[in-house]
């Protein structure tokens, strides 16, 4: 395990709500390093919601979520220490991959591959300095998948990952995943999809 100190996801008693509504009431979930767990459920039950709760996006009506280190060095608050990728790609169209994997890499801090390493990766290395607006759907989805791999932080949030993804794309994705968890990393995904990868921890929301 080479990413940080061994982890603890803990979310205990998590509240969220939209608009005047809650969504979300009474989640607890308790992940450690080298699980992945997928969040399933109907359309609209708060996957994406439960995701972007854990990214820092959305306030919290209650609950407590931390990051526990074992060695707990590194007092980062959590949002700084995961990697979110959502339905939406977060990228710029008129920034070349590389440049916009650069800006990963500003934000994100702490370089583990290159831009170009990363795009590798993902096989999409022809790609490295065309404007991310030429790029197809699936392809854009690798560019915002390599932003895993150009900073190092141990928890991954994927919101349907799968999306837009080629047979062969789904499988150079597991693989990084797989990868994450050897080092140690954590991986929560909401998903109608699954990835299918063994021991993963099923988390259904909106179970009767
Ligand atoms: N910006 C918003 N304002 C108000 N309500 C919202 C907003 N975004 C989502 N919601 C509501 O929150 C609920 C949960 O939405 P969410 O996107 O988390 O569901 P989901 O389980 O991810 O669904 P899907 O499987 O369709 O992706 C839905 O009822 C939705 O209408």
């Amino acid at each position: 395990m080479d990413i940080t100190q061994r982890c603890h996801l803990v979310i205990e008693d998590l509240s969220v709500a939209r608009g005047e509504r809650v969504v979300l009431g009474g989640v607890y979930l308790q992940l450690g390093s080298s699980q992945l767990a997928e969040v399933t459920g109907p359309n609209g039950v708060g996957k994406s919601t439960l995701l972007r709760a854990i990214a820092g996006f959305l306030p919290l009506r209650s609950g407590r979520m931390s990051l526990v280190e074992s060695e707990a060095m590194d007092s980062a608050p959590l949002a700084e220490r995961l990697h979110y990728v959502g339905h939406l790609d977060g990228l710029k169209s008129a920034l070349t991959a590389r440049e916009n994997l650069e800006i990963g890499l500003g934000i994100l801090g702490r370089g583990r591959l290159t831009p170009l390493d990363a795009l590798e990766r993902l096989e999409l290395a022809h790609v490295l300095d065309l404007p991310v607006g030429y790029l197809s759907a699936g392809q854009r989805r690798r560019v915002a998948l390599a932003r895993l791999l150009v900073a190092d932080r141990p928890l991954w949030l994927l919101d349907e990952p799968l999306t837009a993804l080629d047979r062969h794309a789904r499988a150079l994705l597991k693989t990084i995943v797989v990868d994450h968890l050897g080092r140690g990393g954590l991986m929560l995904a909401a998903t109608h999809e699954p990835l299918g990868l063994p021991g993963t921890i099923q988390v259904r929301l909106g179970a009767r």
